[in-house]
C-alpha cells in the first residue's frame, strides 16, 4: 500500500462528462478516511449517483484522478475488476441490480464469477443470509420479493465479496419505518466490521445522527465537507443544496433561545440525546 493508510480513497480533481456534454462532475476533491462514515447529500441532479459510478470504475473520470489504497486505478479489465471486489454500489432501486432466478444463485453469481471455489462460495454465501435474516427466503425469486427484502438481498449481493468499502444510494428509499431502521442495522454492522461506507440520503436528522463527515455536492463540486454538527447549523449551504436543519437542530435552538437549555451543550444528535438534556435540567 502507498501514501497514508489512513486514507482508503482519495479524489483529485476528478471530473466526469457525459457523452452529451453534460458535465455532472467539475473537479472533485476529496479524501475518504478507511472506517469512515461518510454521507453525501445535494439537491437532485447535484451529481450524487455519477459520483458513486466514478468511485467503483464505472464511469472513467474524464479528468483528474481516483485513486485506491493510495494507487491511481487502472482503467484495464483487470484493475477494474479489482476495483469492483473491493468498492460495492447498493443501487437504489433494487430490480436495477437484482437479475437472477433465486436469492441464493443471485447472491452466489458475484463470488462464483470471481472464481472463488464453490464450496468457500456456497459457505460465504450461507454466512451472509444468515447475517442479513435473508435465510427464510432464499429460495423466492428475487422479483416476487417486498422492497425491504430486495434491498437486503442487494446489500448481501456486495458484501458476499467482502468488501472493504460499500457504497448505499439513498438506501432507506421507499422503505417502511420499520425496514427502514433494519437496514440502517445492517449499515452500522458494516461499520462495526471496519467497511468504508458511503451513503446518499436527503433526510438530514438520519445523516447527523449517523455520519462521522458530510459531503455536500452542488452542480457537480463539493461546496461544504465537515462533521454534521457544523455542516447543519449553516443555513446558507443547507438552502443552496435544498436541505433544511434536522428537526432535532431546530428543537435544540428554540429551547436555548427560551432559556430552557444552556446554549454551550454539546449539540444533540438524536431526539433521545435532547430528551435527556431536558430531563437533566
Ligand atoms: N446518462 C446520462 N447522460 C447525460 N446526463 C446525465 C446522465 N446521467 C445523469 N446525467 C446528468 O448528470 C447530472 C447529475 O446527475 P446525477 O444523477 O449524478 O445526480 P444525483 O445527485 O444523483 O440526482 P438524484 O438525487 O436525482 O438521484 C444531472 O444534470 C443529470 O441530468
Amino acid at each position: 500500500m502507498n501514501g497514508n493508510a489512513d486514507i482508503i480513497m482519495e479524489l483529485e480533481n476528478l471530473c466526469y462528462t457525459y457523452e452529451d456534454g453534460t458535465e455532472a462532475l467539475k473537479g472533485i476533491d476529496l479524501q475518504i478516511r478507511r472506517g469512515e462514515k461518510l454521507a453525501i447529500m445535494g439537491a437532485n441532479g447535484s451529481g450524487k449517483s455519477t459520483l458513486f459510478l466514478t468511485l467503483n470504475g464505472i464511469h472513467k473520470p474524464t479528468r483528474g484522478k481516483l485513486l485506491f489504497n493510495g494507487r491511481p486505478v487502472e482503467y484495464s479489465r483487470k484493475g477494474l475488476l479489482d476495483l469492483r471486489k473491493k468498492v460495492g454500489i447498493v443501487f437504489q432501486d433494487p430490480d436495477s441490480q437484482l437479475f437472477s432466478a433465486s436469492v441464493v444463485q443471485e447472491i452466489s453469481f458475484g463470488i462464483l464469477n470471481l472464481g472463488v471455489p464453490e464450496k468457500e462460495a456456497a459457505k460465504r454465501v450461507e454466512e451472509v443470509m444468515e447475517e442479513l435474516n435473508i435465510l427464510l427466503f432464499r429460495n423466492k425469486p428475487t422479483h416476487f420479493l417486498s422492497g425491504g427484502q430486495k434491498k437486503r438481498v442487494s446489500i448481501a449481493d456486495i458484501l458476499v465479496m467482502d468488501p472493504e468499502m460499500i457504497i448505499l444510494d439513498e438506501p432507506a428509499a421507499a422503505l417502511d419505518p420499520k425496514h427502514a431502521r433494519m437496514i440502517d442495522g445492517i449499515i452500522d454492522k458494516l461499520s462495526e466490521k471496519g467497511i468504508t461506507v458511503i451513503l446518499s440520503t436527503h433526510d438530514v436528522d438520519r445523516a447527523l445522527k449517523w455520519a462521522d463527515r458530510v459531503v455536500l455536492l452542488e452542480d457537480g463540486i463539493v461546496i461544504r465537507e465537515a462533521k454534521p454538527d457544523a455542516v447543519f447549523q449553516e443555513e446558507e449551504v443547507l438552502m443552496r443544496t435544498n436541505l433544511e436543519k434536522p428537526a432535532v437542530l431546530k428543537l435544540f435552538e428554540t429551547l436555548c433561545r427560551a432559556g430552557i437549555l444552556n446554549e454551550n451543550l454539546k449539540i444533540p444528535h438524536t431526539v433521545q440525546e435532547l430528551e435527556q438534556y431536558i430531563n437533566n435540567r
